[in-house]
């Protein structure tokens, strides 16, 4: 069935998020933490409203930004990662890999409940935060979201969501 659609498309220079980083991948190898300065676009698809808009785009420049600087300038750590065990001690967070140990204060740390930073597994939590603010802010569910993590130039990944208005 032929099936026509609208979407909005944005993103910015200052939708970037410097962090630091590090994850496990091929089984048991866990990266050196290095920094990247991420960047993110976002799609919406939906049918469109009063205003002829799928969504305001000056309302999603403005969500996206706020949780953009969620994680902006901070040490991003993985909850999930059956390698990387993150335990947090009153004003730090003590991380450990094998011999490896970091110790970084509490708050130059977000710790995200997911299996490995990765820029696919980042689209993902951006996607989640994201539906979740325009649910509760603007009482809105789009029909697909799209978010693209590019962790360095030319190299990213993209987490597509369809949605139903009830699903939560
Ligand atoms: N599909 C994915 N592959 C990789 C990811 C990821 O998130 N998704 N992440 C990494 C690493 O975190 C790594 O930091 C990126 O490595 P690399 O491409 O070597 O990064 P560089 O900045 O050094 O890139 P150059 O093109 O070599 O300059 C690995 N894979």
């Amino acid at each position: 069935m032929k099936r026509k659609c609208y979407k909005v498309h944005v993103t910015k220079d200052y939708l970037v998020f410097c962090c630091a980083h590090f994850i496990t991948y091929d089984g048991d190898q866990c990266e050196k933490l290095h920094g990247h300065n991420y960047r993110v676009a976002v799609e919406l698809e939906g049918a469109l409203d009063e205003n002829h808009y799928v969504f305001d785009f000056v309302s999603l420049k403005k969500r996206m930004r706020a949780i953009v600087d969620e994680l902006d300038h901070h040490m991003l750590l993985a909850t999930k990662n059956p390698l990387i065990r993150v335990e947090e001690q009153g004003h730090r967070v003590q991380v450990r890999y094998q011999d490896r140990e970091w110790i970084f204060p509490r708050s130059d740390c977000v710790l995200l409940p997911i299996e490995n930073t990765t820029a696919e597994l980042l689209a993902k939590h951006i996607a989640e935060r994201l539906v979740t603010v325009l649910r509760e802010q603007h009482h809105y569910t789009p029909d697909r979201v799209h978010i693209e993590v590019e962790e360095t130039f030319g190299q990213s990944a993209v987490f597509s969501w369809e949605l139903e208005s009830s699903e939560s």
